[in-house]
């Protein structure tokens, strides 16, 4: 199954642009419906100007009437309501006043109503990538005043220049934007992705650095919550940026039109816009338009992640060591009994999954159920219990998220143990890939009464997203609410393994239940 038909086999989410047009077709309305579609959606558009430029210069700006800017709200919503909104050039500070009116009026009520979150993205849009001004507001440096925005945005995506006019501040590092940013976030009550992929500061000159503030993105872990990141890509060296920032304004509404959280939208886009400036062209004389190159699935195209605000950053230049042997139809089980029932079924990879709070024996399990990897020339993982694992030589250890903060990773490294980290998100798994683990685990993708998870299930169009990025770099294992029905349509997502608890424990006779697993797993054929 390929992207396209697990995107076209649904519905697709509607995405609106309220933009102005670009007569050029490189930026604007113009760039947002080609991203849109690109990426699966349906784009609808409130157009709030028409400019007529090309590619060297913008030569007349006429804003629609605030009637004609209200009609187009008014009849979308009544029949194409929105998934997620970009909002980019608004022409002055009446569309700016009537809008921030509508999002608090029609937009909330339909919220209200149908129990709905539309996140809005808004790119304030002050210079044209040829140098002009657009907002026909004269007022302090063609400057509008976003404040009727307030609390009503989930993003707002400045560039260098934009931010420096926001904050009233001049920017001269890192150090500068990632303060102006902070302070825009608490303003606009939004979380704030600063843009650096404009060249010049030399702090940018090798990397297209993004400053991403995080002050609430429902659905993200909560560590990764009222933080800050670094967004790190080389620089592509190519003068054809032209609507980079509509782009992946339009891109980030996509991706969480696709129901994908805020993290995940702003990697994606980051990718998506890197490579769409990689296979740029040039129809004019001058900067050319992004190319659309499609939801991103090169792993080097995505950013570097790396903490901006005191907190640790995980290391990468570690190495875990390797799997002996794929991991297979994966039980993780909680008592030693079992454990051993398994590996006599013939499993030859299991995890010790041990939760009771106060368990006085567990060093005496852990013990026993590496012992028994030996004995059985298994691989046995332990999970949580990294010191134990590693001081008594356990094949690898098993992490969550939050779990990489609190352990040695460079001790569980040089110990000579494999490791598998966790993830529910592509932010979480590119963090993962950054630690080179053993393997990555996606999860969780069905429901599961196992474990209360705080994220929710990630279901096979995102688990396919995931695969389709990460397979090759490391092995995968899909985990979560899989049981003997579902085995087909996971396999079709092409993830390399399986990972279960109850499919096994709770069953009858959870032996058979696992050869039964293992020889339908075994059995189908990836895509
Ligand atoms: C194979 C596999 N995948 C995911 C998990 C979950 O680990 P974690 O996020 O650390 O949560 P707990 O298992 O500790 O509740 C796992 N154990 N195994
Ligand atoms: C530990 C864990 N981590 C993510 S889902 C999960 C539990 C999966 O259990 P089940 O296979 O019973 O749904
Ligand atoms: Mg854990």
């Amino acid at each position: 199954m390929t992207n396209l038909e697990l995107t076209s086999s649904a519905l697709k989410p509607v995405v609106w642009t309220i933009a102005g047009s670009d007569s050029g077709g490189g930026a604007g309305i113009q760039a947002d419906l080609a991203t849109i579609d690109d990426l699966g959606c349906h784009g609808c558009s409130a157009i709030t100007c028409l400019t007529a430029q090309n590619s060297v210069s913008v030569t007349l700006v006429e804003p629609v009437s605030e009637e004609m800017l209200l009609a187009q709200l008014d009849v979308l919503l009544a029949d194409l309501a929105p998934m997620a909104i970009k909002i980019g050039l608004l022409a002055n500070q009446e569309q700016v006043n009537l809008l921030g009116k509508w999002l608090n009026t029609s937009l909330r009520e339909f919220q209200k109503a149908n129990a709905v979150d539309v996140n809005v993205i808004l790119d304030p849009v002050m210079v044209a990538s040829c140098g002009a001004h657009f907002a026909s507001d004269k007022r302090s440096e063609n400057q509008l005043d976003f404040l009727p925005f307030k609390g009503l945005i989930t993003l707002i995506t400045p560039n260098t220049a934009e931010l420096s006019v926001l904050s009233g501040c001049r920017l001269k590092d890192l150090s500068d934007c990632h303060q102006a940013a902070k302070a825009l976030s608490k303003r606009f009550e939004c979380n704030v992705l600063a843009k650096g992929g404009d060249k010049g500061a030399a702090w940018q000159a090798e990397t297209a650095k993004d400053i991403f503030v995080c002050i609430q993105a429902p659905g993200s872990a909560v560590i990764y919550q009222q933080r800050s990141f670094l967004l790190s890509s080389p620089r592509v060296e190519s003068t054809n940026n032209h609507g980079s920032g509509c782009t992946l304004s339009s891109a980030i509404a996509s991706v969480m039109a696709w129901g994908f959280v805020l993290h995940d939208a702003v990697v994606v886009a980051k990718a998506y816009v890197t490579e769409g400036i990689k296979q740029s062209g040039r129809p004019g004389k001058g900067p050319g338009p992004l190319a659309r190159t499609g939801w991103p699935a090169k792993l080097g195209g995505f950013a570097h992640i790396s903490s901006l605000d005191g907190c640790a950053s995980l290391p990468d230049d570690l190495n875990f060591k390797p799997l002996d042997e794929r991991l297979g139809v994966y039980p993780v089980v909680s008592d030693v009994s079992m454990l051993q029932l398994l590996l006599a079924a013939g499993a030859k990879t299991i995890q010790l999954r041990v939760k009771e709070a106060d368990d006085s024996d567990l060093e005496t399990k852990i013990i026993k159920a590496i012992q028994l990897g030996r004995d059985y020339q298994a691989q046995v993982f332990i999970n949580d219990y990294w010191q134990l694992a590693v001081k008594h030589q356990a094949f690898g250890v098993h992490l969550g998220q939050e779990d990489l903060y609190e352990a040695d990773l460079s001790h569980i490294a040089h110990s000579g143990l494999a490791l598998g980290v966790s993830s529910h998100s592509y932010f979480e798994l590119l963090l993962a890939s950054q630690l080179n683990p053993s393997y990555i685990a996606l999860g969780h993708i069905f429901p599961t009464t196992t474990k209360a998870m705080p994220s929710l299930p990630q279901g096979l169009n995102k688990l396919k997203h995931y695969v389709d990025l990460l397979k090759g770099h490391y092995p995968l294992v899909a985990i979560g609410g899989i049981e003997f029905n579902r085995l087909t349509a996971v396999k079709k997502t092409n993830v390399d393994d399986i990972a279960v608890v109850r499919a096994v424990t709770e069953a009858d006779d959870p032996a058979c239940a696992y050869e039964t697993l293992v020889a339908a797993w075994e059995g189908l054929e990836h895509e």
